[in-house]
């Protein structure tokens, strides 16, 4: 019998991926598509949803081809994607009315600062577990009906949709036959009430949001539904699998257990740890999020939210050229045996958890004449263990788990400074795992679940092997004087755009 393949659509901010996973969890082709990051504004980013839509389902046809593999081979389809990003359509037309508004789009900052002014933080905390904030996607929906007032009268109706890049890309590939996202995704859209599963009438009132517009929520390890075969080929195929990125990460890690956690080195960094099926409210910034949905019920994670990681290390390579490529900073790190007292805040477009500062900016302190350039590669660097430190720190507060490990992926778990630093950081071991295409690999599984590809957990567990395990090597008074000094540097970031106007 032909050997049978679980797809995985990775849909992600900067580029949209499509992978070949076999039975024993393996990678066994990918093909992937950058598409274009529009800035109409400072502050602004949007995506064109035609431009996710084909160059998402341009790879997937790639890497059947690619690779010799015909649709019918295809057990199912796993969809996971960047988050909160907004679409909204005209459902009878299917084409976008706007562009998508992206997560790291900032336009929604004045709104979001009227929903603190009208007393909704505490409301909006206990229902969604999130933070108000121009990150989720509630106030990017409100922005496009409020500026586009036609579109109002026929969002009530229900004939304009919205929906996060999951749920567009489910439309299309059922060509409309299906408007509907998981539990994780709803859970990033300040819309969704996450003890009672369901659509939450007074955020979708405060935003005037029509909840006829809304998808319908479903686990994300179920059938969501077959691709249509002039979507996508000659066979129907199930998407079987929908979660967010890093969620699926998560999943994708094995991360089934309570206390389990893991950190993605990507752009930014997403660190989750499952909470299992209690919801931990955060008493100290971090965000309270589905971790997914199964036929067994829901399960939680705490997640904290670094928007400034892996791009410090483009900053060092595109700003300051003082290295060429991402991985050369490894060298020049290690050329100085310490960091010299130079402390580098990465706050480029404020902070996000536990800080939650817009108005903080990057900061390099501790200079002396004697520092030079491979001290503040060495503290870029050690500013991703130190962000990662200050979550897991919270994590320890709100869940009473101390984290006994961390499980690491992302382009810049590449590394091995940086996860040697972040176990001597945090004084836990931090697992790099052999494949470390872990977002679509968590959606597979889901996929896989739902369709009998996979057993069940435990056989999927069998398919996560280790690449590295890096131990703590530094003592704990040496790793505490350097954090202290961190949580000082951090201090003078912050709030500096008030404070100069
Ligand atoms: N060897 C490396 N050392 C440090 N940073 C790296 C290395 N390789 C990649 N990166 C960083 O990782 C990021 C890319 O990781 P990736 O997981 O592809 O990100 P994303 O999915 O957010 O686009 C970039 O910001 C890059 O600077
Ligand atoms: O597409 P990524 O990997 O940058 O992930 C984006 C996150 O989902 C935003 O919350």
């Amino acid at each position: 019998m032909d050997t049978r393949y679980i797809l995985a659509f990775d849909a992600g901010t900067t580029s949209s991926r499509a992978i070949l996973f076999d039975h024993d969890g393996n990678l066994a082709g990918t093909a992937q598509q950058e598409f274009p990051q529009i800035y109409p504004k400072p502050g602004w980013v949007e995506h064109d949803p035609m431009e996710i839509w084909a160059t998402q389902s341009g790879v997937a046809r790639q890497v059947l081809e690619k690779f010799g593999v015909r649709p019918d081979q295809i057990a199912g389809i796993g969809i996971t994607n960047q988050r909160e990003t907004a679409v909204v359509w005209d459902k009878n037309t299917g084409k976008p009315v706007y562009n998508a508004i992206v997560w790291q789009d900032k336009r929604t900052a004045g709104l979001c600062e009227q929903l603190r002014r009208d007393g909704m933080t505490d409301t909006i905390r206990q229902k969604t577990g999130l933070v108000i904030d121009s990150y989720f996607s509630g106030t990017k929906i409100a922005w496009i009906l409020e500026n586009n007032p036609e579109l109002r009268p026929r969002a009530e109706k229900g004939e304009i949709l919205f929906g996060t890049v999951d749920t567009w890309l489910i439309w299309n590939l059922t060509r409309g036959k299906v408007h509907a996202t998981d539990y994780s995704n709803a859970s990033r859209t300040l819309l969704y009430n996450i003890h009672t599963l369901d659509w939450d009438d007074e955020l979708l009132s405060a935003l005037n949001i029509p909840r006829a517009m809304l998808p319908e929520v479903r686990p994300s390890s179920s059938i969501f539904g077959a691709t249509d075969v002039r979507s996508f080929g000659a066979a129907e195929i199930p998407i079987a699998g929908v979660a967010g990125d890093q969620q699926a990460a998560l999943f994708g890690q094995g991360c089934f257990q309570k206390g389990m956690a893991k950190n993605t080195y990507g752009t930014g960094s997403f660190i989750l740890m499952n909470t299992g099926s209690e919801p931990i409210t955060s008493q100290t910034g971090l965000l309270t999020t589905i971790a997914w949905g199964t036929d067994s019920g829901v399960e939680y994670a705490l997640e904290g939210s670094i928007f400034i990681t892996g791009a410090a290390v483009q900053w060092l390579r595109d700003e300051l050229k003082v290295i060429h490529d991402a991985r050369d900073s490894e060298y020049f790190a290690t050329k100085v045996a310490d960091n010299g007292g130079v402390y580098v805040i990465p706050a480029f477009a404020g902070l996000g958890a536990p800080y939650w500062d817009m108005y903080a900016r990057g900061t390099i302190v501790g200079m002396t004449r004697g520092t030079n350039m491979n001290h503040i590669i060495r503290a870029t660097l050690e500013s991703l263990a130190y962000q990662v430190r200050d979550v897991s720190e919270c994590m320890a507060t709100d869940s009473g788990i101390e984290m006994r490990e961390l499980k690491a992926d992302g382009g810049a778990c590449a590394n091995d400074f940086i996860m040697q630093y972040q176990s001597d950081i945090l004084g836990v071991p931090v697992i790099r795992p052999k494949v470390i295409e872990t977002t679509a690999r968590g959606a597979a599984f889901l996929a896989g679940l739902a369709t009998g590809f996979w057993k069940d957990l435990k056989d999927i567990q069998a398919h996560t092997e280790i690449d590295r395990v890096f131990e703590p090597s530094m003592d704990a008074d040496q790793r505490e004087e350097l954090y202290r000094g961190w949580r000082r540097a951090v201090d003078r970031s912050r709030g500096w755009i008030e404070q100069a106007e």
